[in-house]
């Protein structure tokens, strides 16, 4: 086993700052390296992670998480016995993704599911993405909040916490509304089932803003309250713009060609033509939206997860308990 490098505790922060090399160091300490099989049912994710990647970031992530998820349950039974209740099925551990559109969020939660299922302790494991909760397209043309997708107020907030707090209560069957990014909208009349799972994630744009105050101005319980674990994926806005572009460059000679993309227009244009419209749904609305709503989240997080250009983490904060 190499000596683990030394991690870097500031007495004064809330968080223990760790360079890439002091965290990948921790996999020699990861039980369940992955096998050559299950590097190949990881790339039919059909994501393009590099295997280094998961190796040296991804996998301690999910044994870290198989620690906490341990030591929830082990909450749990101390709960138990001051009620004097006796062994009680335990509630679904709760972990939210957050960071700005084209960050990575989708890749990062898919990844961990992945990861998180192998462990014997918890195979169940379910993803819900926040988009299901966007009001429906006719709905914010009515709000006139169609140039403010992904902005707090273009989701059903109340129907998002419920759902959460729904599986965190240990409901046996709970869903939620699906949407599609071919025809840009929520569709109608599909849902998605969550039936008690091991471990939940929660991945979008908004999953740690704070609830608003109710009317009466009394504070609400937010989404975040229900979290157990909670990563921002971080990067330079100047990266995560051109994140956004080459995946609209290659969504454009893949899923936009599909004639009922609601984007089927930019594969008619010049490529330049296209590329144009992009930048300026990135200038208008995806990075005012990081500006303004996502980034103030971050230190809310548990763990920031820093990249650096092409995708690599190259620092990562931990939250102290
Ligand atoms: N770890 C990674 N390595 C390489 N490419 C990545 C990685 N994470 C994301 N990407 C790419 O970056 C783009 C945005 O990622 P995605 O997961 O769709 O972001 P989000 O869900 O935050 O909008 C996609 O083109 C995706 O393939
Ligand atoms: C659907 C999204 C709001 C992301 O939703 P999330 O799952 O993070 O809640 C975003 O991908 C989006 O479509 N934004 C609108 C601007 C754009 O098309 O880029």
């Amino acid at each position: 086993m190499r000596p683990v490098p030394t991690t870097t505790i500031t007495p004064t922060s809330p968080y223990v700052d760790l360079t890439r090399d002091q965290w990948s160091a921790l996999r020699d300490r990861t039980p369940l390296p992955l096998t050559a099989e299950e590097v190949e049912r990881l790339r039919g994710l059909g994501d393009v992670v590099d295997l280094d990647e998961v190796v040296d970031v991804y996998l301690p992530l999910s044994r870290l998480l198989n620690l906490y998820v341990g030591a929830h349950s082990g909450l749990r039974g101390a709960l138990n016995t001051f009620l004097g209740e006796g062994a009680q099925p335990g509630t679904p551990f709760v972990i939210g993704v957050a960071g700005s559109v084209a960050v990575g969020k989708s890749t990062t939660a898919r990844l961990l599911q992945a990861l998180l299922a192998r462990w014997p302790e918890h195979p169940r494991v379910e993803l819900v993405t926040t988009d299901g909760f966007l009001l429906p397209n006719a709905e914010l043309h009515r709000r006139g909040l169609m140039s403010r997708k992904g902005f707090p107020e273009s989701y059903d907030r109340r129907a998002l916490t419920r759902f959460v707090a729904d599986v965190k209560a240990g409901k046996p069957e709970v869903s939620a509304p699906v949407y599609s990014h071919l025809i840009y909208d929520i569709v109608p009349g599909e849902r998605l089932v969550v039936r008690r799972p091991d471990i939940l994630i929660v991945e979008g744009l908004n999953v740690l803003q704070p609830a608003l105050p109710g009317k009466d101005g009394r504070t609400r319980i937010g989404l975040a309250d229900y979290f157990d674990f909670s990563v921002y994926v971080d990067a330079r806005t100047e990266d995560i713009e051109q994140w956004y572009l080459g995946r609209f460059r290659k969504l454009r000679q893949t899923a936009f060609q599909d004639p009922d993309s609601y984007f089927r227009r930019y594969t008619q244009v010049p490529e330049d033509e296209a590329l144009d419209y992009a930048r300026l749904m990135w200038r208008t609305i995806n990075r005012p939206n990081l500006q303004q709503n996502v980034e103030p989240t971050r230190s809310r997080a548990t763990l920031v997860l820093r990249k650096g250009p092409q995708h690599k983490v190259q620092r990562l904060s931990l939250r102290k308990l």
